[in-house]
């Protein structure tokens, strides 16, 4: 019987990286000696290097690895996100816009605040309403203070930074504290048993390099779970509909520019711009439907979006990136674990991706079986729980355009196409016409995006429930009105002791932040 002690990763993106740090940092706490974690990247194929949005959840994976936050903020050109303000996506309008926030409305455990908020006719948006953090990023304002130790939160945070930074810190911090063999060199070949199990893979300088588990983070190649293994990808561009990116990076006109403190998403007419400052730079991109909209007007609604923000955007490289989304047939296939694109790829409307390599990792080994008797039952388990994953996170991005009202292009009206959507998101629209959105409808423990980031985006794009009366008592009036006034003295207080995205970063960089 083979023990599982040699992994093997393949890839030195954001995917292999934060998968070796994941898994080797779990490994050197354990008390069982032996394991190996070997990473292989080649230096003459190129990473995708974009993916600068991320989740709270980023916090405890650098934590767990043993990261200093202080370290990582200076050295990733890192800034705060405290969630995303989708703009133009109801109406088109200018005017149209609404936030998903990372804070839970107020009381979400024991009090559901939508029916009260959407009884009160209140000119203030669903999320003002129930949470500071609208308030907080329209004001441009930091997350936490000076003060607040090392991964604590005022208010719940995740990061933007520089894709490229972030690789090379995992890197160095992955080889030189938590003992992971790093490889320069291309893998050309795959050696495989008689049963369809990687054996070793076969290098251009290293000559082969055996194992016992293989996780391919080769990027969109695929190269050991697609091209080797052959597990199929499964498309689901006809539920979502993107398939080009141009990606720039944009300087800021002066260099104490205001950071904002949130991604900003805004609708085009097929598709739409992501909008990330960083401290030294912005991260701007067009995702569109080449089935819509050519690549020259795109191109063209890209530089409209940067003109008067900046001089010449048309002089600025644009990186033109091909995408489906889809995602593999099989996640784990015999001993290869797929993390990353090479898993598959969902468009980046709520930086999902960077989130399902930190929990993909962290499920390899938190079961990672002891050996390959064992192995294709965890691998069954693991296909399971990713295959609801993907489809959950398909469902939630749906959300977002499937309840838009623009008419101005054929874009948004396929999206409303009942035909284009799965058969459960259909059937939770229907019945959030007439109960409001609960964590009873995301029984799983599986679950993504919670009832509140539901409530969030059917809100916010104006979405509306039949009051059931049976769903307000007059204590549960009562409470919301509380659960609201308290909702306006939180954003007063930190409103008035927080401050700008900007000042803060510079704060940590001469003073860092407080160790724990
Ligand atoms: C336009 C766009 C915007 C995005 N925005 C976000 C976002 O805001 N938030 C988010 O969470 N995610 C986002 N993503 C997704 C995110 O970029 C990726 O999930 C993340 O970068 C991981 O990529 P990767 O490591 O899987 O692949 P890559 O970065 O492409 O890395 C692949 C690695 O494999 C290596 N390799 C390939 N072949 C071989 C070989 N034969 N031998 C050795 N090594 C090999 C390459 O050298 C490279 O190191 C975005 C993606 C796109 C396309």
């Amino acid at each position: 019987m083979t023990n599982i002690s040699h992994i093997v990763i393949v890839g030195g993106g954001s995917a292999g990286w934060l998968s070796a740090g994941i898994i080797a940092a779990k490994l050197k706490q354990s008390v069982a000696s032996g394991f190996t974690v070997t990473l292989i990247e080649s230096n003459t194929i190129a990473s995708v290097g974009v993916g600068e949005g991320t989740w709270p959840t980023m916090r405890s994976t650098l934590k767990n690895m043993g990261i200093s936050e202080t370290e990582f903020i200076k050295q990733c050109d890192v800034s705060f996100k405290q969630g995303a303000k989708f703009a133009r996506w109801r109406t088109g309008k200018q005017d149209d816009y609404y936030y998903h926030p990372l804070v839970l409305p107020q009381g979400f455990e024991q009090l559901d605040l939508v029916p009260h908020w959407q009884a009160s006719d209140s000119p203030l948006s669903f999320s003002e309403m129930v949470c500071p953090q609208e308030s907080l990023c329209e004001q441009g304002l930091a997350p936490k203070l000076i003060t607040t130790p090392e991964y604590r939160a005022v208010a719940n945070y995740a990061y933007h930074m520089d894709a490229g930074k972030f690789a090379t810190f995992l890197q160095q911090h992955c080889v030189e504290n938590l003992d992971v063999h790093h490889i320069v060199d291309d893998v050309v070949g795959v050696n495989k048993t008689d049963s369809g199990d990687i054996s070793s893979l076969a290098t251009a300088k290293h000559g082969q390099i055996k194992g016992d588990l293989f996780i391919d983070c080769t990027g969109f190649k695929a190269l050991l779970i697609g091209e080797h293994l052959n597990v199929p990808f499964v498309s689901c561009n006809e539920t979502l509909f993107v398939d080009q990116a141009l990606a720039i990076q944009v300087p800021y006109q002066q260099e104490n520019s205001a950071i904002a403190s949130h991604t900003i998403s805004t609708a085009q007419s097929a598709g739409w711009i992501w909008d990330i400052g960083l401290p030294t730079r912005r991260g701007v991109g067009h995702v569109y439907s080449s089935r819509h909209v050519g690549e020259d007007h795109a191109y063209q609604q890209l530089m409209q979006y940067l003109s008067g923000q900046v001089d010449k955007p048309e002089s600025l490289d644009v990186k033109k990136i091909p995408i489906e989304a889809g995602h593999r047939a099989q996640f784990w296939k015999n001993n290869c674990v797929a993390i990353g694109l090479s898993a598959g790829f969902l468009e980046p409307l709520e930086a999902s991706a960077l989130l399902l390599i930190e929990i993909s990792a962290q499920m390899v080994v938190d079961q990672l079986p002891t050996n390959r008797q064992v192995m294709d039952i965890v691998a069954k388990r693991y296909n399971e729980t990713f295959t609801y994953r993907w489809a959950r996170i398909i469902d939630f991005l749906k959300l977002h355009y499937c309840l838009s009202e623009r008419t101005d292009n054929p874009f948004w009206i396929e999206h409303r196409d009942p035909s284009t959507m799965s058969e459960r998101l259909q059937e939770q629209l229907m019945l959030w016409k007439h109960q409001f959105p609960s964590d009873a409808d995301f029984e799983s423990a599986l679950e993504i995006f919670p009832a509140a980031s539901y409530q969030y985006v059917l809100y916010g794009m104006g979405f509306r429930t039949h009051q059931n009366p049976l769903g307000r008592s007059q204590q549960s009036i009562d409470r919301a009105q509380m659960a609201f006034k308290k909702n306006i003295a939180e954003t007063q207080q930190m409103s008035n002791v927080l401050q700008s995205n900007r000042d803060l970063l510079e704060k940590i960089y001469k003073y860092g932040l407080q160790t724990i």
